[in-house]
């Protein structure tokens, strides 16, 4: 099924296509900053959710340069590998390489990973941390991976029906799946899509086709059900679709 039938038909997405990957950071960027200057504007704090992976590097160049009121602004992340910022896999690192430099230096940054925890205490501990923030996060920007996993939500995670389950009442979670790597902390599904604005970034044909797979694949019910599917699916808004070649 084409994916513009698909969007007018579950109304779950806009997708939104640039002609390449500097104009999507450019545009990106522009639409978060003026979202985090409302927020700060409106209640004196803005929190941001970031992805990690690869995908997201040159969107935090542009977005760290944004004039907006940065020492108001909380980040955190979606998901993190559970490895500590020195790994070359931590997504801590990246934001911390990439995002929270230049103007952006002065934000708030809440991490995940925590040297001389458990994964579990971890989990505990960041939950706390999460559900004491002025919730809902005003933007959530999440990635894909080539086997439509978005935030740590793995097709293979052992814990997948409680990180998917809308009435969760956990933030974050710990995550277990043979094809993640490592051990990972995540978001839960109800606590992404409370977001006052959530896109999904991806970049590449292959990311689109899985995509376009997802949706196809949610809205027939053939095929594997991917958890991108099942987020778009429980969004209350569309989400915004962020792609470039
Ligand atoms: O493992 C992860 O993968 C996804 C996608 O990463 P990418 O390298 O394909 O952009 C990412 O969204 C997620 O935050 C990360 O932990």
């Amino acid at each position: 099924m084409a994916r513009e039938q698909l969007s007018a038909m579950t109304e779950s997405f806009h997708w939104n296509e640039f002609a390449d990957r500097e104009a999507l950071a450019e545009a990106l960027a522009g639409r978060i900053a003026g979202l985090l200057s409302a927020a700060v504007e409106r209640r004196g704090t803005a929190l941001l959710a970031v992805s990690g992976g690869t995908t997201p590097a040159r969107l935090f160049e542009v977005l760290s340069n944004q004039p907006i009121a940065w020492d108001r602004v909380t980040v955190t992340l979606v998901d993190e590998r559970f490895v500590p910022p020195s790994s070359p896999r931590s997504n801590a690192a990246l934001v911390t390489a990439k995002l929270l430099q230049g103007r952006a230096a002065a934000a708030r940054f809440l991490p995940l990973f925590r040297r001389g925890e458990t994964l579990d205490e971890a989990a505990a501990d960041g939950d706390r941390e999460i559900a004491a923030l002025p919730l809902p996060f005003d933007v959530v920007i999440l990635g894909m991976g080539g086997d439509g996993h978005t935030a740590s939500f793995f097709p293979d995670a052992l814990e997948l029906p409680a990180l998917l389950d809308p009435e969760n009442s956990l933030a974050l979670m710990p995550v277990h799946a043979d094809s993640a790597g490592e051990p990972r902390l995540t978001l839960t599904l109800p606590r992404i899509v409370a977001a006052g604005f959530l896109a999904l970034h991806i970049e590449g044909d292959e990311k689109r086709a899985t995509f376009d797979k997802a949706m196809s694949n949610g809205a027939t019910g053939k095929g594997p059900q991917l958890p991108i599917h099942a987020v778009l699916d429980a969004s209350p808004r569309p989400v915004e679709v962020y792609w470039a070649p």
